[in-house]
């Protein structure tokens, strides 16, 4: 016997994971504000259906992302956002054209379509290099979008200017820092316990272009409270009543949650 064939590791399938994350994030239920099996959280335009159909109509971009990272793997990392830019912005077309119009993930398309165009860049493929990559992607994206920014205002953009919360842009610039920091403390057990540690920290741009600097502050401090004093099923009823009640969505943090998920999975 010769010994043990070396078996090479096999790649890791990044875009499979993102769309994995997807249906994982909107299976969750109950998931406090937000679409889920049970109902449709903080949102008159927006059901489970609109949800399914908007995840089928991404997912067949995450590997495309991942084979144009591949394309320009020789090129520098700042430069590639333009490159990017065009495809996600197509794939948000696909999904308006699944969805009438309904933005149901822009901000998923965004941080895990970075996150597949990072992994057909990098040689190794692990968190730290896929975060790092992105954050090489997107340097000088807060600065250069919403510091400078020019014309209609987006809530993220609007956002900046008023209490200087750089949303979907400044978390992927940092290389998704609030989601590396919540991972440190999560211990895999229970994606409920991985939404609340992002809920109770993430300066969620939704939030706050629904509820104002407010609504951010009483969602974070629920959140909080839940992992303080522990929370069930019935607790996490009544913090969707309560988020419905006041019209809030975390969905910034929803998209948080399928990153997260994707970079435990990838280790
Ligand atoms: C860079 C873009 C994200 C520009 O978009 P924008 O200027 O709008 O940036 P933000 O406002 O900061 O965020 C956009 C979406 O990102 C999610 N998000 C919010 N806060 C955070 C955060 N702190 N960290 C990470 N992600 C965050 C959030 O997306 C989710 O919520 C949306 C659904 O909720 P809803 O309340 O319904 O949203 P609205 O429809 O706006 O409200 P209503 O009208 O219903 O009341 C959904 O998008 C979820 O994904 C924020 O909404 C980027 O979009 C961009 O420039 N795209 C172009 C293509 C591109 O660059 N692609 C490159 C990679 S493929
Ligand atoms: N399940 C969900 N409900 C509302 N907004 C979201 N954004 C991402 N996932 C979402």
């Amino acid at each position: 016997m010769t010994g043990l064939l070396a078996t090479k590791p096999r790649p890791v399938d990044v875009p499979a994971l993102a769309a994995a994350a997807l249906w994982q994030e909107l299976e969750l239920t109950p998931k406090p504000g937000l679409v889920d099996k049970r109902n449709n959280g903080s949102h008159r335009d927006m059901d489970h259906a609109l949800f399914v159909r908007s995840i089928t109509a991404i997912t067949p971009w995450f590997s495309r992302f991942a084979e144009l990272g591949h394309a320009h793997a020789d090129k520098p990392a700042d430069e590639q956002l333009r490159v990017l830019r065009l495809m996600g912005m197509a794939c948000e077309q696909a999904m308006y054209a699944a969805t009438n119009g309904i933005n149901t993930h822009k901000g998923g398309i965004f941080a895990l379509g970075l996150l597949c165009f990072a992994a057909g860049r990098v040689k190794n493929v692990s968190s730290e290099s896929l975060c790092y990559e992105v954050s090489n992607i997107c340097n000088g994206l807060v600065s250069r979008e919403l510091a400078a920014h020019s014309g209609k205002a987006t809530a993220g953009e609007r956002q900046f200017q008023q209490y200087g919360l750089t949303g979907a842009r400044g978390e992927a610039e940092s290389g998704f820092a609030t989601v590396r920091n919540v991972l440190t403390q999560w211990k895999g057990n229970s994606l409920h316990d991985l939404l609340l540690r992002l809920m109770a920290i993430n300066q969620d741009s939704n939030l706050v272009s629904r509820g104002g600097i407010e609504g951010l502050r009483y969602v974070q401090g629920y959140a909080l409270k839940l992992l303080a004093n522990g929370w069930d099923h019935d607790e996490l009823i009544r913090m969707d009543n309560m988020l419905v009640k006041r019209n809030l969505s975390p969905g910034g943090s929803a998209d948080l949650l399928s990153v997260g998920w994707v970079l435990s999975e990838i280790k």
